[in-house]
């Protein structure tokens, strides 16, 4: 039997409340009628006020996970999150390898809160080895400083850190997300022949918690589809902007964003 929705899987941490990692991206596969599957690296205990603790799931029962995926049905395209360890990356690598999956990164390092969520060596292997085999990686301001080296202040050192990406680190494309710069909220997609940028209204709100998932989520979704990483830029933008918005105010601290409330194409 042919199956009937095109399917994501996601490769994350948890965040029980909801707002982060692999349940904002199961939501966002849902909203955008793709189907969604998951592997889990990390059960983080979180919340909406920062990270309490996280417990690494053992490099082979991420594995055994994976296997279990593959072994049944192909996703469409993948995407990853959280990754704690480098171990933990090497086994990523070897299934997007052996299955040429597309493969969207979000190359979480810090949670909105502050708090680390990935060790050094794997930020090394992240930049050395894994960022390589994406289709496309989606780092926020902080997180392309750490991997490309450079100081980000403007619109000029955003487009000298895609250079490094592109040129010197072999990146096939990169999202670089301006939420973190000051005035408008301006995300930037570069590929080695052109660039393109989305800009939206910066948005008055401290519930921006799972920003970063949500949007890489949806890219992945639409490039389950089929779509061109162009339009599923332009789908995440318009998606994330209605979602912060559209916020469903839950917690204390920064909430989350809302995956009802986006209609659009
Ligand atoms: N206050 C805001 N108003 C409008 N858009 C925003 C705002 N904050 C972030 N965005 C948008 O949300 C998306 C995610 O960007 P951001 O830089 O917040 O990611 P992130 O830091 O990786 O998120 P996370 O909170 O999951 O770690 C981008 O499209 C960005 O432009
Ligand atoms: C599990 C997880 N993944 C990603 C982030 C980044 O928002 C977070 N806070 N928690």
């Amino acid at each position: 039997m042919s199956k009937k929705f095109p399917i994501a899987l996601t490769v994350a941490g948890t965040d029980p409340t909801g707002g982060a990692g692999v349940l904002t991206d199961i939501k966002a596969f849902h909203s955008r009628e793709v189907y969604g599957m998951s592997a889990v690296t990390s059960l983080t205990a979180q919340n909406t006020l920062g990270v309490q603790d996280v417990y690494n799931i053992p490099v082979d029962f991420l594995n055994a996970q994976l296997t279990s995926i593959f072994d049944d049905e192909l996703p469409d395209a993948m995407k990853s999150g959280m990754i704690a360890t480098a171990d933990m990356m090497e086994v990523i690598k070897g299934f997007v390898e052996k299955y040429r999956i597309p493969y969207v990164i979000d190359p979480v390092m810090i949670a909105t809160s502050g708090d680390n969520l990935i060790d050094d060596k794997a930020i090394d292997y992240l930049r050395d080895h894994l960022i390589q085999t994406a289709l496309c990686i989606t780092p926020n301001i902080i997180e392309a400083e750490r991997l490309s080296g450079l100081s980000i202040k403007t619109e000029e050192d955003i487009n000298r850190a895609a250079k490094i990406f592109i040129n010197d680190l072999g990146v096939q494309s990169v999202i670089i997300k301006g939420g973190h710069l000051k005035g408008d909220a301006v995300d930037y997609l570069f590929t080695k022949e052109h660039v393109q940028r989305l800009s939206s209204e910066r948005i008055d709100t401290n519930h921006t918690h799972g920003t970063g998932c949500t949007f890489s989520a949806v890219i992945t979704a639409e490039i389950a589809k089929g779509k061109s990483l162009e339009s599923a830029f332009k789908t995440g933008k318009n998606y994330i902007t209605n979602a912060i918005k559209n916020t469903p105010g839950i917690g204390k601290g920064n909430g989350p964003v809302n995956h009802f409330s986006y209609k659009g194409e």
